[in-house]
């Protein structure tokens, strides 16, 4: 029982480090796209580019599935950051 509940540390201690991956490139992304977003503004482009979501879906689902992830929630959680970054682009264009 020791030796499984060390195990279950290690594994734990692993899903840390990735979520802390995740964080780190999630700020980074964002980062990235407030600049985007004082570009869009500051050149009077829309918040949101539809075609270009509909690359990186594509792309990201593919991805997805070459790396055994399902490409379902792969499209979920990309659709949930980019819907916040247009939030974010509006906000830049109405301020
Ligand atoms: O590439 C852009 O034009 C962005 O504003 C970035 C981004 C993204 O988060 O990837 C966000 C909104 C757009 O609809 C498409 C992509």
């Amino acid at each position: 029982m020791d030796e499984s509940l060390e195990q279950l540390k290690r594994y734990r201690q692993s899903i840390d480090n990735i979520d802390a991956a995740l964080i780190h490139m999630l700020a980074e992304r964002f980062k990235i796209t407030q600049a985007v977003g004082r570009f869009k503004a500051e050149h009077a482009l829309p918040p949101a580019d539809p075609d270009r979501e509909e690359r990186q879906i594509a792309r990201l689902r593919e991805l997805a599935s070459a790396a055994q992830l399902d490409p379902v929630f792969a499209e979920k959680f990309l659709r949930f950051v980019i819907d916040e970054v247009i939030h974010h682009h509006k906000q830049f264009s109405e301020g």
